[in-house]
C-alpha cells in the first residue's frame, strides 16, 4: 500500500492533522492500536487559539454543543480562600471564541472521527499496530500488524507523522529521546456525574496544599472532574470505594447525597514534564504527546498537539502539492518548540506552587502567588520573529509573526471563515484590479478589512499576508507584499 501521509495514532493530534491534511486534499492513512476511542479520562480544556483550529475545520458549532465556556483559573489556599484569580472571557474574544473551554476528551475524539469519515482522502483503521519504520530519501516504509488477525503488511508513505502518544514507537524509531524537565507526580483523577447543582464558581479550582493538592472543575452539564495528589503508598484502588473518596470531594459537593453522585471513573495518572530532543528525522515527524508532555495544571497539554498539527499540516500539504519547497518543513520544530517549552515551564511552576512543601512552598504561596492576582497569564502563541517563514518585521509593533485576529467582517462572518485555511491577504485599502488578479492567481484569498475597526487598528501598516495557520507572514504596503511574496 502507498499513501502520501501515514499518521500513527488517532488521538486528538493525529485526528486533527488528518482532518487538516484531508481538507487540503492530501491522502492520509491513520492507524491506531485501539479499535475505538479510548474512554479513559484525559484532557478537559482548550483555549481560544486551539478552538480556532477546530473552527477552521468547520467544527466550531459541533464543539460548542459539546463543551462549556469556563470562567478561568483560581489558585486557592487549603481553606479554599482565593490566592489568585485569572479570568477568561466566556464570550467571543480576539480569536472569536470563548477563551477557556471545558469538555471531555472522548467527546472531542468522536467529533473528529465523525468529521474524518466525511473526508474522501482520509482512511482511519483501528487495531493496526505499527511495529517498525525505515526510511530513505524517497519515502518511509512502515511495518503494520493487524492486532485481530495477526496479518502483516508494509505501508509506503511519503511522510509519517508520529502522533502515537507518550510511549511513541515512532519516537524510538527515529532515535529521539525525551528530555526530563523535572516533574513527576502521581495524582488521582476522578470523574463524577450528577444532575445536582454543586453551586460552585464555573472555573478551575486549584488548591495549593502540600498535604493534599487538589483540582476541581465542572467539565459538562452533568460532569465534574477532581484531581488529588496521591501520597506515597496510596493507590487509586483505595479510592474506588465511595466512603473513602467522599471526604476528598465533599468540600465541593457539600450536602448533595451520595446517591446523587455517580462515580464514573477513578484512575491514577503520573503527571510529567518532558520534551523530545528532536521532533523530526527526515520524512518522519513527532506531534502531540510523542513530542512533549505537559503537566495538566494550566490545561495546555492536549492543545499543544492540535497546535503542532495546525503548524505542520499546511506546510506538508504545500510540499506534497509542489507549491512550497521542502525546506519549509524545517520550520515546524523551530516554531513550535519554544512555545511548548514555555507552556511546560508554566505548568510546572503552577504545579510547584500547588504542591511544594517546606519554606520554599510557603514563600511561593504567601508571597509570589498573591502577586499574580489579576495579571494576564495566558497561553498565547508568542510572535514568531526568527522563523524563515516570517518576514523580518520592520518595526517592533509589526503584526509579523503574530496570529491574525479572527475579526468580525462586514457581512457577519469572521476572518477565518473567509480565509478558510488558505493564504490570505488582508488589506485596509481597496486593491486595484491588477492587484486583485495577482492575489487570485497566487491562490491566496483577499480579505478586505472593510468597516472592521478591529482589523484597521490591527493592520496599521496597510496590509498583511497571513499563512493558512493564521500567523502573519509579513505586513506592510500591499504593493510590496505582492511584489515580494506573491
Ligand atoms: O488557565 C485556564 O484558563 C485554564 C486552566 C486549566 C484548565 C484545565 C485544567 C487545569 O488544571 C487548568
Amino acid at each position: 500500500m502507498k499513501v502520501p501521509v501515514l499518521i500513527v495514532g488517532a488521538g486528538p493530534a493525529g485526528l486533527t492533522a488528518a482532518a487538516l491534511l484531508g481538507r487540503d486534499g492530501v491522502g492520509c492513512l491513520v492507524l491506531d492500536r485501539q479499535d475505538a476511542v479510548y474512554p479513559r479520562p484525559r484532557a478537559v480544556h482548550l483555549d481560544d487559539e486551539v478552538y480556532r483550529i477546530l473552527g477552521r475545520l468547520g467544527l466550531a458549532g459541533s464543539f460548542a454543543a459539546r463543551s462549556r465556556p469556563c470562567h478561568g483559573l483560581r489558585l486557592l489556599d487549603p481553606d479554599l480562600r482565593v490566592l489568585a484569580e485569572f479570568r477568561r472571557s466566556p464570550g467571543a474574544g480576539r480569536h472569536g471564541y470563548p477563551e477557556a473551554n471545558m469538555f471531555d476528551q472522548p467527546d472531542l475524539e468522536h467529533l473528529l472521527r465523525e468529521h474524518l469519515a466525511t473526508i474522501g482522502t482520509v482512511t482511519l483503521r483501528g487495531n493496526a499496530e505499527v511495529t517498525g519504520l525505515a526510511q530513505d530519501a524517497t519515502g518511509v516504509r512502515a511495518e503494520v500488524t493487524d492486532r485481530v488477525t495477526g496479518a502483516r503488511e508494509t505501508v509506503h508513505a511519503d511522510y509519517v507523522l508520529g502522533c502515537d502518544g507518550a510511549n511513541s514507537l515512532v519516537r524510538t524509531a527515529i532515535g529521539a529521546t525525551m528530555a526530563d524537565l523535572k516533574f513527576d507526580q502521581r495524582w488521582l483523577v476522578v470523574d463524577v456525574a450528577t444532575t445536582a447543582d454543586l453551586g460552585q464558581w464555573e472555573g478551575v479550582h486549584q488548591v495549593c496544599d502540600p498535604r493534599r493538592a487538589a483540582t476541581y472543575m465542572r467539565i459538562g452539564e452533568t460532569r465534574h472532574r477532581w484531581e488529588f495528589r496521591l501520597r506515597p503508598g496510596e493507590t487509586a484502588a483505595e479510592f474506588g470505594d465511595f466512603d473513602r473518596l467522599h471526604p476528598l470531594i465533599e468540600p465541593w459537593t457539600g450536602d448533595v447525597p451520595a446517591a446523587e453522585l455517580e462515580i464514573v471513573r477513578v484512575a491514577e495518572y503520573t503527571f510529567r514534564a518532558r520534551i523530545a530532543d528532536r521532533w523530526r528525522d527526515g520524512r518522519v515527524f513527532l506531534l502531540g504527546d510523542a513530542a512533549h508532555l505537559t503537566p495538566p495544571f494550566i490545561g495546555q497539554g492536549m492543545g499543544a498537539g492540535l497546535r503542532d498539527a495546525a503548524n505542520l499540516a499546511w506546510k506538508l500539504a504545500g510540499v506534497l502539492g509542489g507549491t512550497l519547497p521542502e525546506s519549509v518543513l524545517g520550520t515546524y520544530e523551530t516554531e513550535r518548540k519554544p512555545h511548548v517549552r514555555a507552556m511546560i515551564r508554566r505548568a510546572v511552576l503552577v504545579g510547584k506552587a500547588m504542591t511544594a512543601g517546606g519554606r520554599f512552598g510557603t514563600l511561593v504561596r504567601r508571597v509570589a502567588v498573591p502577586r499574580l492576582n489579576g495579571r494576564v497569564i495566558d497561553s498565547a502563541t508568542p510572535a514568531l520573529r526568527r522563523s524563515a517563514l516570517v518576514a523580518r518585521p520592520r518595526f517592533r509593533r509589526s503584526p509579523a509573526g503574530r496570529l491574525c485576529p479572527n475579526a468580525l467582517l462586514d457581512d457577519g462572518t469572521r476572518f477565518d471563515d473567509v480565509a478558510g485555511g488558505r493564504f490570505a491577504v488582508v488589506t485596509a485599502s481597496t486593491p486595484s484590479e491588477t492587484e486583485r488578479a495577482a492575489i487570485r492567481q497566487s491562490g491566496a484569498v483577499l480579505v478586505p478589512a472593510g468597516r472592521s475597526r478591529e482589523l484597521h487598528r490591527w493592520l496599521r501598516t496597510g496590509a498583511a499576508l497571513v499563512r493558512p495557520d493564521g500567523t502573519v507572514l509579513c505586513a506592510g504596503r500591499l504593493s510590496r507584499i505582492l511584489r515580494r511574496f506573491l
